[in-house]
């Protein structure tokens, strides 16, 4: 269970997570939609302790995550950053196998590799493992990323705009794995998406961010409306039912 008690993030006085209070109860999948600036990427960053807080407090489970060590933080909650900072000159294997360090500690057992062999396989990546991040196109370097986020292995994964650059086939498989995840291993998974029909068709529940606030929280049914996303996004759009799920889509 994630848990956000009035959660406040700052900058320059100005609240950019403004007060903001959820319980995201265990396995599931919740996408987090909201227009540019609403603050998704910086309640993430909150909740995975890449930034602190001004107020308020984050757990995971039973531990707080500004009170963690990092070992063991790191070994519950994985986070896929909107922007990679790491250096190009690391080959999509070496990558991958980061996200065993909380793991293996820099020793890689013979399970840490087996671990990072499959992520790369079911991310499409084996055949480019060689290959270093600045010899990739704008996807594949996106795939490694995830690869290397997912071979953590966590019950917590955060995601923020894993879709990035990704074609149709690899942004399918994709949510794909994170609802497998969800349902067979019982993860908890937090993803922040744009496109508001990919939140719809995988998520169990869309929280909607705008203004540094939590405007609507509830099953894809209940915030894929034209009310809700008019609100938000201030375009009218027209939502169908296709197969139990809803559908939005902008005429102009
Ligand atoms: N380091 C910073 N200094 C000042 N303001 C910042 C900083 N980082 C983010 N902001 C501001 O905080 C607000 C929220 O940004 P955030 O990245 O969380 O939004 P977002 O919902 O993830 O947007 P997007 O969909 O564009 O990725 C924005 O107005 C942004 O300009």
């Amino acid at each position: 269970m994630i848990t956000v008690r009035s959660l406040t993030k700052q900058y320059d006085d100005a609240a950019v997570v403004d007060d903001v209070t959820l319980d995201l109860a265990t396995a599931g999948v919740t996408a987090l939609i909201g227009p540019n600036g609403a603050g998704k990427s910086t309640l993430l960053s909150v909740v995975a302790r890449l930034l602190r807080p001004e107020r308020g407090t984050a757990h995971v489970d039973d531990l707080d995550v500004h009170r963690a060590g990092s070992r063991e933080l790191a070994t519950r909650l994985a986070v896929l950053r909107q922007e990679h900072d790491l250096a190009a000159r690391l080959t999509v294997r070496d990558l991958v196998s980061f996200g065993r360090f909380p793991h293996s500690r820099g020793r890689p057992t013979t399970e840490d590799v087996a671990v990072v062999d499959d992520v790369l396989a079911r991310l499409d990546l084996t055949g480019l493992a060689h290959r270093f991040l600045d010899q990739l196109s704008g996807g594949q370097r996106q795939r490694a990323f995830i690869a290397m986020t997912l071979a953590q292995q966590t019950e917590y994964l955060l995601l923020d705009e894993p879709l990035n650059n990704l074609d149709l086939t690899h942004a399918v498989a994709i949510m794909r794995m994170l609802r497998t995840a969800a349902d067979t291993l019982g993860a908890r998974v937090v993803v922040v998406l744009h496109d508001i029909n990919f939140a719809s068709r995988w998520s169990d529940e869309i929280i909607a961010m705008a203004g540094g606030r939590v405007v609507a929280q509830g099953p894809p049914t209940e915030v894929v409306t034209p009310e809700v996303l008019r609100g938000l996004y201030g375009v009218d759009v027209h939502v169908e039912t296709v197969r139990g799920h809803r559908v939005a889509v902008h005429y102009g």
